[in-house]
């Protein structure tokens, strides 16, 4: 049963799987030989010992496949099984080359060929004692050969093949460890560049941060804000109502002359938390300069919009701060205008500051609506 893993594991797997394949390569070339070996009278064994070797081939490869495919390599130390994998190829090879006769000297080359699928795999000690493997299963097999079967080869060209061996996996090993040298610096070289990459995707993260937001408040800038509400014009609905407040302190520079730019420091950052807490989430609160902030409200109509900043002109001459004496409250005056999905946000601007103007004129502290004038 296979068991249910994540995308990357599975991903993982998909690689095992596709290294299987390749190895599979290998294994169908050397049945391939054997066969030949066979039909042309090269290979010593009668047929079915011929085909032990395939059958030997194909059995343990079903195993391995069967444990990557139901996923059971996962439990393993080493999922990739590249050890368990070499060891039996090993195996299988030498037990092939007790029969190859006189293409032993070119079968051989094998063992070099199943390291090569360590090279990425396996550490250096691993790669060493493999190659190591490889020597003592085919110094035994020759050493068995020559006291089981005295005189069947020349004992002294099978040294000579050994000697071969020996120095073809040493040159093997050498370029293993020259590619694993590069594979490391190459994940390192990586790993540098993905801690940059990091780096400057928080910096990146910062700099929006910093164009968008103004710094004493932490409210959207006047940027943002336009560009946000432009955004969210474009996004209309043709029967969506938007609403615009440009709401200004009144008589706010009494308080800086009086009491402190900090107390007016203060007092900005009061409105803009008291702001931030009443809106809904989908609302839009920006300092857009000075003393002067202006909101966006999505889906709304002007009784809405009226009620809504009418609510937040009496929380605010409520609020008390730490910087001003006690009893000495602020106000504001707020124009507001409704946003239709053809206006123009700059017309509507217009509109909301001109009824800002008529609230200031009115004495302040008071929430003025743009009448439209209908030509
Ligand atoms: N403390 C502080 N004061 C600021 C900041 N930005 C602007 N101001 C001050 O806000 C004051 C705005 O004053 P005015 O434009 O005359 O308006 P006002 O006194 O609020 O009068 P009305 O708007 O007519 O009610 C100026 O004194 C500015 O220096 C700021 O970030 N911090």
């Amino acid at each position: 049963m296979s068991e249910a893993i994540d995308s990357k594991t599975a991903k993982f797997q998909a690689l095992r799987l596709q290294r299987f394949y390749l190895a599979q390569v290998n294994y169908l070339i050397t049945y391939l030989v054997i066969s030949v070996a066979w039909a042309v009278g090269h290979y010593q064994g009668s047929a079915w010992l011929m085909l032990s070797h395939i059958l030997l081939g194909v059995g343990t490869q079903l195993v391995f496949l069967l444990l990557i495919r139901s996923n059971w390599n996962l439990r393993l130390k080493d999922p990739s099984m590249t050890n368990a994998q070499i060891v039996v190829a090993m195996l299988l090879i030498t037990y092939l080359l007790a029969f190859a006769g006189p293409l032993r000297g070119t079968l051989i080359m094998i063992y070099a060929n199943i390291l090569v699928f360590g090279i990425f795999q396996l550490s250096r000690r691993a790669f060493h004692i493999h190659s190591g493997l490889a020597l003592v299963l085919f110094g035994l097999l020759i050493t068995l050969e020559h006291y089981l079967k005295p005189g069947a080869r020349s004992f002294t060209l099978s040294l000579v093949e050994w000697f071969v061996l020996a120095c073809f996996l040493f040159c093997l090993s050498l370029t293993g460890s020259y590619i694993r040298e590069l594979r490391e610096r190459l994940q390192q070289r990586h790993n540098t560049l993905q801690a940059h990459q990091e780096t400057l995707r928080g910096m990146m993260g910062q700099l929006q941060n910093l164009a968008t937001t103004d710094a004493l408040t932490g409210l959207a800038n006047r940027r943002h804000f336009l560009n946000e509400a432009q955004r969210r014009m474009t996004l209309m609905r043709p029967s969506q109502q938007l609403g615009i407040a440009l709401i200004d302190l009144d008589h706010f520079k009494r308080i800086n002359d009086l009491y402190g730019h900090a107390a007016g420091d203060e007092v900005l950052q009061g409105f803009a938390n008291l702001a931030r807490n009443s809106l809904r989430d989908g609302d839009l609160v920006a300092r857009f300069g000075g003393e002067e902030f202006v909101i966006l409200l999505g889906n709304s109509n002007p009784e809405a919009l009226f009620n809504c900043i009418e609510r937040l002109r009496i929380a605010f001459a409520a609020l008390d701060f730490d910087s001003l004496p006690e009893g000495v409250h602020c106000t504001l005056s707020a124009g507001l205008a409704s946003i239709c999905p053809e206006d123009d946000l700059e017309v509507c601007l217009n509109d909301a500051d001109q009824a800002l103007y008529q609230a200031k004129d009115a004495g302040r502290n008071r929430c003025e609506l743009h009448q439209p004038s209908y030509v």
